[in-house]
């Protein structure tokens, strides 16, 4: 099997919008599982490399190529951005042969004539790679960090609307970085029933680093989770701390009744039903196929109190009206905090997809508030950056359906809260609308984590309670 082959086919399936990178990524490696780590590796760290740096790749075979990349044959500007990925970003991977397999690929898959243009394009690439041209950063601002951080211009400048352009370039650099994969053990497991299978783990060649803010959770820094000792068994999962934070802070009861309105495919209602262990979650979600994965993975992880139901959110069920102690209000949204997990979410989301799923997060929200228990807590979260689906949200459920905000303030940990301090007095000395239109209340019942400040996935949480 040629990995680099394999690597152009996914590049060209995902310009085809025909999936997205983390599930394609899944079913290639799961299909070629025959292959060795090694190359699994390579596969792997060219794919997600060339997708995460598109914008910047594409910029600089721009600035060497007579033809623009936007009018070449997608098979030629996948293999060309793959090649030029490894020349510039993979010391392991000589340049000579970078361009030579280019050249074999480019033959082998009818494009003979091309041999000439590619091997041309990418050894002037190979030569000059020291001195590639970025936007001029004083007079296109937005434009060099787009480029920079290969993130589409919208989004460069969304942020630098909402967070002045210090806190944006930080939270491009943090989607960046390396993201582990993070693994979330049994919440009530005792330190030494979880030393024992920390052990088992690291003797099966994990490394694992605890999370800054939950001692449950873990950084898998070296490893593959799903063959890791204890995963079969449900002693773990994938679940990123920014998740179980957002559990944390609906501070649930041994007894309480917990409704995760959208629940696929499981996180949080796992993780609920731990806490309410003597209680009931009734998971909830729109489809059939989402209720079955989350029933897989509620078996694998032995939970027993918790039921599952599809049942579409934006309506009220009348049934269960003031029944709840707690309601979890995970809403789809346009996730734009999970980027640096799911690389090609960046170049399908536009400002129009994103506004617009405020509108159903409203519906979803103003049919569930009712469940909520007078007394009782509702905690709205999102995987994203933006405010319209986040502070403007807390806005509408304390403003407009008159919920109380409740402080995070001895909820969540206190090291996380101090970082939220940290990047508000950033703001304020910025000059950036530091209060972010929010009261104290409102503000003190929301947390924004944000890449590059926060040890986690950019995500937004808030916590409220009905009015007795
Ligand atoms: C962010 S995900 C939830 C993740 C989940 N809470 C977890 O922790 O694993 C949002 C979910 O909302 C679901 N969803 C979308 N529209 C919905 C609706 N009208 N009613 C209920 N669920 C909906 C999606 O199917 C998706 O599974």
């Amino acid at each position: 099997m040629n990995t680099r082959e394999l690597v152009l086919d996914m590049l060209l399936s995902l310009e085809r919008e025909e999936d997205y990178s983390h599930r394609l990524m899944k079913a290639v490696l799961d299909k070629y599982d025959y292959l060795d780590s090694r190359d699994k590796a390579f596969v792997k760290r060219v794919t997600e490399g060339t997708l995460e740096r598109q914008l910047e790749l594409d910029y600089y075979l721009d600035s060497r190529s007579s033809l623009s990349v936007r009018k070449m044959r997608p098979l030629i500007r996948c293999l060309l951005r793959m090649s030029v990925y490894q020349l510039l970003y993979m010391d392991s991977v000589p340049d000579s042969a970078v361009c030579n397999e280019a050249c074999k690929l480019a033959a082998k898959r009818g494009f003979r004539n091309l041999k000439g243009f590619v091997n041309g394009l990418l050894r002037t690439i190979s030569k000059e790679k020291e001195n590639l041209p970025l936007p001029d950063e004083e007079k296109e601002p937005v434009k060099f960090l787009s480029v920079k951080y290969s993130m589409p211009e919208w989004l460069v400048e969304l942020w630098q609307d909402e967070y002045g352009r210090e806190i944006t370039e930080t939270i491009l650099k943090g989607l960046m970085e390396i993201h582990p994969v993070s693994l979330r053990l049994p919440s009530g497991l005792s330190d030494e029933h979880r030393n024992v299978l920390l052990s088992r783990m690291e003797s099966a060649g994990a490394k694992l680093t605890v999370s800054r803010y939950l001692p449950y959770v873990y950084l898998l820094t070296r490893g593959e989770f799903s063959s890791l000792p204890g995963f079969e068994e449900g002693l773990c999962t994938v679940q990123d701390v920014s998740s179980a934070l957002a559990v944390e802070a609906a501070e649930i009861g041994e007894t309480d009744f917990v409704i995760d309105v959208c629940a696929a495919p499981g996180g949080k209602s796992i993780l609920a039903a731990e806490k309410a262990r003597a209680g009931k979650v009734l998971a909830r979600d729109i489809s059939e196929e989402k209720i079955c994965r989350t029933e897989e993975n509620i078996r694998r992880m032995k939970a027993e109190n918790i039921e599952t139901e599809v049942h579409d959110g934006t309506l009220t069920d009348e049934e269960l009206v003031g029944k709840a102690d707690v309601v979890l209000l995970d809403v789809p949204c346009s996730g734009l905090g999970v980027m640096g997990k799911k690389r090609d979410i960046k170049y399908r989301v536009t400002r129009e997809s994103a506004e617009g799923l405020t509108e159903l997060q409203k519906r979803i929200v103003r049919a569930s508030v009712p469940y909520v228990k007078p007394g009782g807590t509702l905690v709205y979260s999102t995987c994203t950056i933006h405010r319209q689906e986040n502070e403007d949200m807390v806005r509408f459920i304390t403003e407009v359906l008159g919920l109380e905000p409740v402080s995070l303030t001895g909820v969540l940990p206190k090291s996380l809260l101090g970082e939220k301090k940290h990047l508000q007095n950033i703001l304020c000395r910025a000059g950036e609308e530091c209060g972010i239109g929010l009261t104290d209340a409102q503000r003190d019942a929301c947390i924004q984590l944000l890449p590059g400040y926060m040890e986690a996935d950019g995500f937004f949480i808030a916590r409220f309670r009905r009015k007795k």
